[in-house]
């Protein structure tokens, strides 16, 4: 698998073969492997180059009117020959990872049903709890490394899309390839199928999934514990990403189970880190230092306490107490903002909320449900983040409210896709007079700053899990440890153009994304080091790993077996 594989024996031929993505060159295949492999009069007669292929790909894909027409399009291309697709996304990130990815990944999931036309990865059902090792024990799974996983039921801003969830680990994974660099063979995505509360699934008589409603309870945790059991058994060294569970799942099972395999849930840890290392690069702009920073979270599930709790985690290395840093968080929710003593806590809740002491002095248009605007106003938060699934939670009056209290207020909308954003980062620059700095999970067309067009950092865990998932693998990390996210978080920083130049953008653009993950990779590698968490591996032995890990797409001369 890796680049110094010189050729690759297969006992596959004819149409076998052009029907495996691993393996299929499709127009790509040389005379000598049409020879041996009785590939002449299956294929036209004239032997493409990869990159005349990438360009007839890309002269198809631009062809299509909708977003969802190129993202059905990449499947396809993804299911038919996995080379040819990431050797066009890699040299063009900018252009596609909008489609394979955030946003149009989501209205692929929504439309799964609909696109779904042949199979990939593995849907592991309820009604099938008990045959999970004979479903992992097919050969094709020997070469399994990472497995990213959801349950549906929390997918981007969009909610239980049930089975369709699959386009996420689907997405996630091609990121670990076209910008970490695991090869396509060592990667697989799983869709736990318990169910869904999506009338709309339940009611299409296109659903694929399965039609009952969504199991919770024992009999889910049982399930869980179950495929994790079985994962354990058949790949004991895998590294496994959880994506998009619920609220009240998500932190639940990492901390259930992050001390048994080599595991982490990205949009607590990943989401944490991103927006960890985007504030660091911000900090080179505003010039406010770490311990003076007063942060606002707007949504305060897993996510949202996730960041807090790597921000903190952040302070304390720059010199805070704990209690001291602990008062600089404003958690918001659903019910206003968090405080000591308020029902229905969520145990991953009580470590961020305020005293009530705290608030004695403020001023409230509404005492008994503290609002984010009261919170901005009396707090004066230097940052305020917005990881709450709801499109425009930050109006004018919050984001005024920001600026009023800030030279160079923060602001990072994460909620994704775009249509879940809780600021566009056009209005944001209209209400802050252009001050603001500004992050956002999902692309938006660029700003228009002293006649030039100025890009939005999308301040997303793209940025992170490739290179954690690279580093922890690359090293044969046992866990994914907090410090590795925190080191992830700072090499993030680190590579942040604003540190070269304050009108530059907090983080490199998205066309370097595999550099980024080359970066976070080596960090994070270091780190499981320094921790212990891989103890096969020498120091100087690291660069080199990494280095053998990364697959680059192109095609490997074939060899009959
Ligand atoms: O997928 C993304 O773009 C980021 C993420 O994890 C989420 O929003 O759940
Ligand atoms: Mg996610």
């Amino acid at each position: 698998m890796s680049e110094a594989t010189a050729s690759m024996a297969t006992a596959l031929s004819g149409y076998e073969l052009l029907a495996d993505p691993q393996l299929n060159k499709g127009t790509a295949f040389s005379e000598d492997e049409r020879d041996a492999f009785h590939l002449h009069g299956l294929l036209p007669p004239h032997v493409s180059t990869l990159d005349e292929q990438i360009s007839r790909a890309l002269q198809s894909l631009r062809q299509f009117e909708t977003d969802i027409e190129r993202y059905a399009f990449l499947r396809e291309l993804q299911d038919i020959n996995e080379t040819l697709l990431y050797a066009t996304l890699v040299g063009n990130l900018e252009e596609l990872l909008p489609i394979v990815y955030t946003p149009t990944v989501g209205a692929g999931c929504q439309q799964f049903s609909r696109l779904y036309h042949k199979p990939r990865g593995l849907f592991l059902s309820i009604p099938h709890r008990s045959r999970l090792d004979q479903i992992f024990a097919q050969p094709r799974f020997d070469a399994v490394e990472a497995i990213v996983v959801t349950d549906g039921e929390r997918i981007l801003g969009l909610g239980d899309q049930g089975a369709g969830g699959m386009g996420i680990p689907i997405g996630k994974l091609a990121l670990y390839s076209g910008c970490g660099g695991l090869h396509p063979a060592t990667t697989l995505p799983i869709l736990l199928d318990v169910g869904t509360d999506n009338a709309d699934c339940l009611a299409d008589p296109l659903y694929v999934g399965w039609r009952h409603e969504r199991v919770r309870g024992q009999a889910y945790d049982d399930f869980i514990e179950a495929f994790v059991s079985a994962v354990i058994r058949r790949w004991p060294q895998v590294l496994l990403q959880w994506e998009d569970f619920a609220k009240n799942n998500a932190t639940r099972l990492l901390e259930r189970y992050r001390d048994r395999l080599c595991t982490f849930n990205d949009d607590v840890q990943g989401t944490a880190a991103v927006a960890t290392g985007t504030l660091l690069a911000a900090i080179n702009v505003t010039g406010v230092p770490l311990t003076e920073q007063r942060v606002a979270v707007f949504g305060a599930g897993s996510a949202g306490c996730g960041i807090a709790g790597l921000i903190r985690a952040a302070m304390c290395d720059a010199g805070l107490s704990e209690s001291e840093a602990a008062q600089r968080f404003f958690m918001v929710d659903r019910d206003g903002l968090l405080i000591d003593g308020m029902p229905d806590l969520a145990p991953f809740q009580t470590p961020f909320v305020q005293s009530r002491r705290a608030i004695e002095g403020w001023t409230l248009d509404h005492p008994d449900q503290i609002g984010l605007l009261d919170v901005v106003r009396n707090a004066r938060p230097t940052v305020l983040i917005g990881v709450s699934g709801q499109a425009g939670a930050f109006g004018e009056p919050v984001v005024r409210a920001m600026a009023a209290c800030n030279e160079r207020p923060v602001i990072f909308p994460l909620s994704n896709p775009t249509s879940r954003a809780e600021a566009t980062p056009a209005d944001i620059e209209a209400w802050t007079d252009k001050r603001a700095l500004v992050g956002v999970g999902s692309p938006f067309p660029p700003l228009l700053r002293d006649g030039t067009r100025f890009k939005v950092d999308q301040t997303n865990n793209s940025y992170i899990f490739p290179g954690v998932g690279l580093g922890a693998l690359a090293v044969g990390a046992s866990r994914v440890t907090d410090g590795m996210f925190m080191a992830a978080a700072k090499a993030l920083a680190e590579a942040s153009p604003a540190r070269l130049n304050p009108k530059h953008n907090l983080l490199p653009p998205v066309s370097a994304l595999r550099e980024v993950a080359a970066k976070v990779a080596l960090a994070v590698a270091m780190q499981a080091h320094r921790e212990g968490a891989a103890p096969d591996v020498a120091v100087d032995q690291i660069q080199q790993r990494l280095r053998a890990k990364v697959w680059t797409p192109r095609y490997v001369p074939l060899a009959a077996k």
